[in-house]
């Protein structure tokens, strides 16, 4: 990508931002008014330098005459002071400008930075929300914690040189090198010999550095899942004595880090010492044979002092650009990565800004759920070939099946994390196809075999199952909390494991609860729950049998024994439907599998 390219993508990216219009025509000024200083400097060494010679030059001083002459001091003419205070007065005027353009334009550029990060924080939050929960499933945290974070700041860093300085920076060294050509060709053309150098120089060290940067955010990005994974699997680690090996894989990885910013940082940082060598020889040259042209009258003392401002003028934005340059590419390389996870595609709802979807309230029916020949593949691997499974209104469903038959595929394929490759699932007829996720989803409480809490009380986190319009059995939810240590209370952390995970397992199913749903899906739910644990689940959902349709995934004979009816899943397809008493009876798989003794 190159840099012009680079900043139209920026520009279409943010949008407009009056802030940074106005923060450009601001710089632009102080820029025009910083290129017009030297003259005006110029004209006032001038007055002066040919007020103070021309009242001591005696009349008819030979060629010291001459030249003074030519330099503008005419013999018994003094300071013109008149011309001095009018010049020293517009020199006043054109410094305000320049300090107070600046100081706004910085504040402006500083706001409408701010709420440009703000914004592109908003989008990688809003498309987390918006990525299919399948695609988050092989993803890893920590990656995309380095996108909200650090790629963010790197990227939002060079917004304001992007749309203000970068801008400015051009146009200044364009103002300044026409001044020189006019007021110096001579000069000028000195001048000018280093650009090309310059150029050439800027574009090496920028080629050879960008590897080495895209190496680095992607290291970066390694280093801050790594972390993530370290740090969620901490206990684990611990327990297989696993330390040596993740350390010596941040090793290798900070080793990663440090050799592509070392080698990339090394590049640029030849630039800058490069340019301010050549800028100081351009100096020598410029005193050497200013000197020699001020004597032969060829310049006056102002000019040449203007062209030694002009040619710092024009070294101090070169060097700003080069170093600028480095930092851009940087940049636009966590642009990329911001925009190529903001570019991903999307679920086609619900999100975090989708309208609520409005509750029937408490007269409503439980739904009939139906799954009529459905399939379905993880990539090339078919799961579910041809499931035909009714989950009859207001009763429960047990599911059971071999490990890895696909039964939590089921859960998923009914909230709409993953499509059927062919056949359909209805909801009361109405194929959830054509439903918004969201009108799915709000009818739904799921609880999974793995809870997922957050930091907090037990009450808030149950209070986040809440569903509105929905009045849950409050007795049920603190019949539920009254098992915790210290009930609605008790603190929970989402790292940390400062419950157990029976405790974990009753506060996932009051916070189901919580949201008194349509449909409830109990994905081993009650796994690490003890027999009396277990019963109080199995009282709390008691009371939500006749309202609710539950589908329960199970490998336990008790909680399948308490299912309304049972279907067999075996080899994609439910191969057996029946009560417990009809399917053992029946000497099937199900017969097979828990017929000879109940595992409990
Ligand atoms: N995101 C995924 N990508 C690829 N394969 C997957 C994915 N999720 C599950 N699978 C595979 O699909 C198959 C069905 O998985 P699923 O989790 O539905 O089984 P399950 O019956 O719920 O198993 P268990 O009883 O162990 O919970 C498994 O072989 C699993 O490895």
């Amino acid at each position: 990508m190159n840099v012009v390219q680079a900043v139209r993508e920026v520009r279409a990216f943010l949008g407009s931002d009056r802030r940074l219009t106005f923060a450009l025509v601001l710089a632009l000024i102080a820029a025009a008014t910083s290129v017009v200083i030297p003259l005006l400097l110029a004209r006032m060494t001038d007055i002066i330098f040919s007020g103070v010679v021309g009242t001591k030059l005696a009349h008819g001083a030979g060629d010291l005459g001459d030249i003074a002459d030519r330099l503008g001091a005419h013999a018994g003419v003094g300071i013109d002071w008149h011309s001095l205070w009018a010049v020293a007065a517009v020199v006043g005027v054109a410094l305000v400008v320049l300090t107070s353009s600046r100081i706004c334009g910085g504040l402006l550029v500083n706001t409408a930075v701010q709420r440009a990060i703000r914004r592109i924080r908003e989008r990688v939050e809003n498309k987390i929300h918006r990525l299919p929960v399948a695609a988050l499933e092989g993803r890893r945290r920590g990656e995309v914690l380095n996108a909200m974070t650090v790629d963010v700041d790197n990227f939002s860093s060079v917004i304001g040189p992007i749309f203000v300085q970068l801008p400015v920076l051009i146009l200044t060294i364009l103002a300044v090198a026409t001044m020189l050509l006019v007021i110096s060709p001579f000069f000028a053309l000195i001048i000018f010999a280093t650009i090309p150098v310059t150029t050439v120089l800027a574009i090496v060290v920028l080629r050879l550095a960008k590897p080495h940067m895209e190496r680095q955010w992607k290291t970066t990005a390694a280093i801050t899942a790594h972390v993530e994974d370290v740090y969620s699997a901490r206990d684990m680690i611990a327990a297989y004595d696993g330390d040596r090996q993740t350390a010596a894989e941040f090793d290798e990885l900070n080793d990663r880090l440090q050799r592509a910013g070392q080698t990339g940082q090394t590049w640029s940082a030849t630039l800058t010492p490069t340019l301010t060598f050549l800028n100081a020889i351009v100096f020598v040259v410029i005193a050497v044979l200013g000197a020699l042209r001020m004597l032969e009258g060829a310049v006056t003392l102002g000019v040449l002092q203007a062209v030694v401002m002009y040619a710092q003028q024009l070294s101090s934005p070169i060097s700003e650009l080069t170093s600028t340059l480095p930092r851009l590419q940087s940049g636009f390389i966590s642009f990329g990565r911001v925009r190529a996870f903001l570019g991903e595609s999307e679920e086609d709802g619900p999100a975090v800004d989708d309208p609520v979807v409005a509750s029937p309230g408490r007269h409503r029916m439980p739904p009939r759920i139906v799954f009529d020949d459905v399939h379905f593949g993880y990539d090339d691997k078919l799961v579910l070939m041809g499931v035909d499974l009714e989950l009859a209104a207001g009763r429960t469903t047990a599911l059971v099946g071999a490990t890895g038959s696909g039964k939590t595929t089921i859960t998923s394929l009914l909230q709409r994390f993953v499509e059927p490759s062919a056949g359909v699932i209805t909801i009361d007829g109405e194929d959830i196809a054509d439903m918004a996720r969201g009108r799915v989803r709000a009818q739904l409480a799921v609880v999974t075999q793995d809870p997922w809490l957050f930091s907090g009380t037990a009450g808030e986190n149950v209070d986040f199952g809440t569903k509105e319009g929905r009045v849950p059995d409050s007795w049920m939810i603190d019949l539920l909390l009254a098992g915790l240590p210290n009930g609605r209370d008790t603190d929970v952390s989402g790292d940390n494991d400062i419950i157990s995970a029976g405790e974990k397992q009753l506060l996932t199913v009051a916070r189901a609860l919580a949201g008194d749903p349509d449909i409830l899906i109990l994905d081993e739910a009650t796994s690490a729950a003890d027999p009396r644990t277990e019963l109080v689940i199995g009282r709390g959902l008691e009371a939500l049998r006749h309202r609710t349709t539950t589908l329960i995934v199970t490998h336990r004979y008790s909680t399948l024994a308490t299912a309304d009816s049972i279907a067999v899943l075996a080899d994609g397809r439910i191969i057996e439907h029946g009560t417990a008493d009809e399917l053992l009876a029946a000497g099937g798989e199900f017969a097979r599998l828990y017929g000879v003794s109940p595992p409990e």
